[in-house]
């Protein structure tokens, strides 16, 4: 089984670098403000220069406004965009980039619903449903609420860390896990090991078939 790995919330150059040196196929920035993650255009346009070839750089929004996507994409070179709050599909679809839609689990058929719904996206990223917080909660979810019959992509996110990311995988058997928290050592900051471990455990996976 080959499962990729996005590595989120970055907000340093050595970060990306970390996050690049580990193995992460991908690695997103965070353009919600209220996230202690948050990074500007103008700061993720920098972050953006660590970024090599054959590594997606991923932009994370919650409910923007068209205008701010606009303003954002004309300055950061992104890959594909995350749209993590309440946006429409035609919101998403709009901006000639491809994109992913992020579902906060909370009930049984609402990922089935996702894939009806969000039919032109890349992908849907499941994470956990919190009453205050859009995401990066560090919490996780039953996984058994993922539905076996997948259309599209899905990417299994929340509470990932190198402790639960093995299981995770042989579990839930995702296209690709998205991690933020679990490899920080605090809130916007990354750790280097963390990130090492992590991708350790999501290689190994690859290689038990
Ligand atoms: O990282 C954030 O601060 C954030 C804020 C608002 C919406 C999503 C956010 N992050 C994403 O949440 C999931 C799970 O994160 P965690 O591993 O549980 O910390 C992941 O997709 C992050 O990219």
């Amino acid at each position: 089984m080959n499962v990729r790995a996005k590595i989120c919330g970055l907000t340093r150059a050595e970060d990306i670098r970390g996050a690049v040196e580990s193995g992460a196929d991908a690695v997103g920035l965070v353009f919600y403000e209220p996230s202690p993650r948050s990074v500007t255009a103008e700061q993720a346009a920098e972050l953006a220069r660590y970024v090599p070839a054959f590594v997606s750089l991923v932009g994370l929004f919650v409910n923007p406004t068209e205008a701010f996507v606009r303003n954002v994409i004309e300055r950061v070179p992104l890959d594909l965009l995350q749209f993590h709050g309440d946006e429409t599909p035609e919101f998403c679809n709009q901006f000639n980039r491809r994109w992913i839609k992020a579902i906060r689990v909370k009930t049984d058929g609402q990922i089935e619903q996702a894939f009806s719904d969000f039919h032109m996206a890349c992908g849907i990223l499941v994470d956990a449903w919190d009453p205050e917080r859009y995401g990066g909660t560090g919490q996780s979810f039953n996984w058994n609420l993922i539905p076996q019959n997948r259309p599209m992509p899905l990417i299994l996110a929340g509470g990932l860390s190198s402790d639960n990311v093995l299981r995770a995988i042989e579990q839930v058997q995702p296209w690709a896990v998205d991690v933020s928290g679990g490899v920080e050592k605090q809130k916007g900051i990354k750790d280097r090991s963390r990130m090492f471990n992590f991708m350790k455990e999501v290689r190994r996976v690859c290689k038990t078939d």
